[in-house]
């Protein structure tokens, strides 16, 4: 946690979290996936959130933006629960751009099918309440073609669709998990740069999940890292460099390496105190620590699948799968 000003725009407070079963409860015997998290963020900052997949920094970011519920008091945006309150939401003072991106997007309290037969023009058009001289900027900073059919385009032609659209309003709090993936370079660069200056000149707070490094050297003021649903370091990106002279992608590199070796002599002991090298997993939650043995290694880092039981096909990735497939 940093410096607290009196109105934080973003205060997670002991954040615990498991998922829940199918009768909406944790599963017996589930260890939280979130545990003892928390974090304050005032008006201007951006955050990047970084961990190695499964870390949970997706998860995070759903609750944010009240897409799981969570006891109000562990998270606020802007005073408020957005789980509670959904007008947080719904009036665009916060926004959520990431997840199922090829399927919606999800923004403002409203989904909209992306890959419909629809002009780009008219889904950009059909958002009401939006100044028209931000759009007609953010459409010059995405480099959109408002003729484009949204059926037609390229994957990264409709990513930048759905990131104006979600971008429209002037949000106060935004959460960005991933979604520079297939833009490119040039675009990506020019959606760095605007959004930095929402935060200059608005006094916008951005909370940013990513593993793409390139370009952001500048870009953020502060940096958060997660590793197994806890917090390990939250820095301004003055301290980060203070300690570090390696470029921002080798100091995160160095953090996950570090986190891995550790892992794998911790998995090293467990087997050689003849434990299951891998801990049991209860769907939704972290680990079980010394359960009896199963095996979970299918050549994927501990905790990536719920299961790899042959024939069964109930694999939970982590949100960000399809930029893996
Ligand atoms: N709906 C769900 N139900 C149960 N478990 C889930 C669900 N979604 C994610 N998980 C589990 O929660 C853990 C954290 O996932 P999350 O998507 O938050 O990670 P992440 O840090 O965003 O990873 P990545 O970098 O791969 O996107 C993973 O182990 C995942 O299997």
């Amino acid at each position: 946690m940093w410096v607290n000003d009196n109105n934080p725009m973003v205060v997670i407070n002991k954040l615990k979290f498991t998922y829940p079963g199918i009768d909406g409860h944790p599963p017996p015997g589930s260890v939280p996936l979130i545990e003892d998290f928390s974090l304050t963020l005032n008006s201007g900052d951006r955050c990047l959130l970084v961990g190695s997949n499964g870390a949970g920094k997706t998860t995070i970011l759903k609750i944010l933006g009240g897409k799981h519920m969570v006891d109000p008091d562990m998270v606020r945006v802007l005073g408020r629960s957005a789980f509670h309150d959904t007008s947080l939401t719904s009036s665009g003072d916060l926004a959520y751009l990431g997840g199922e991106w090829r399927r919606e997007v999800a923004f403002a309290g409203f989904d909209v099918a992306i890959q419909m037969d629809i002009s780009a023009e008219k889904m950009l058009f059909g958002v009401s309440g939006v100044d028209p001289e931000r759009r007609t900027q953010l459409i010059k900073v995405l480099d959109i073609d408002l003729s484009w059919r949204m059926h037609k385009v390229s994957d990264g032609q409709r990513r930048r669709v759905q990131i104006c659209m979600g971008l429209l309003k002037e949000f106060k709090v935004l959460l960005l998990d991933e979604i520079t993936v297939d833009l490119d370079v040039l675009a990506r660069a020019d959606l760095l740069t605007f959004l930095k200056k929402e935060c200059e000149e608005r006094g916008a707070t951005i909370i940013y999940a990513t593993h793409i490094f390139d370009g952001l050297e500048n870009w953020p003021s502060h940096i958060v890292y997660v590793a197994q649903g806890k917090l390990q370091l939250a820095s301004t990106m003055e301290d980060v460099k203070k300690t570090s002279n390696l470029s921002l992608m080798r100091t995160v590199e160095q953090w996950l390496r570090k986190e891995r070796d550790e892992e794998r002599n911790r998995r090293k002991e467990r087997k050689a105190n003849g434990l299951a090298e891998f801990d049991k997993r209860i769907d939704g939650s972290r680990v079980i620590r010394g359960d009896p043995v199963r095996v979970v290694n299918n050549g994927w880092a501990a905790g990536r699948l719920n299961s790899t039981v042959a024939g069964e096909e109930n694999f939970i990735y982590s949100s960000n799968r399809v930029i893996r497939q």
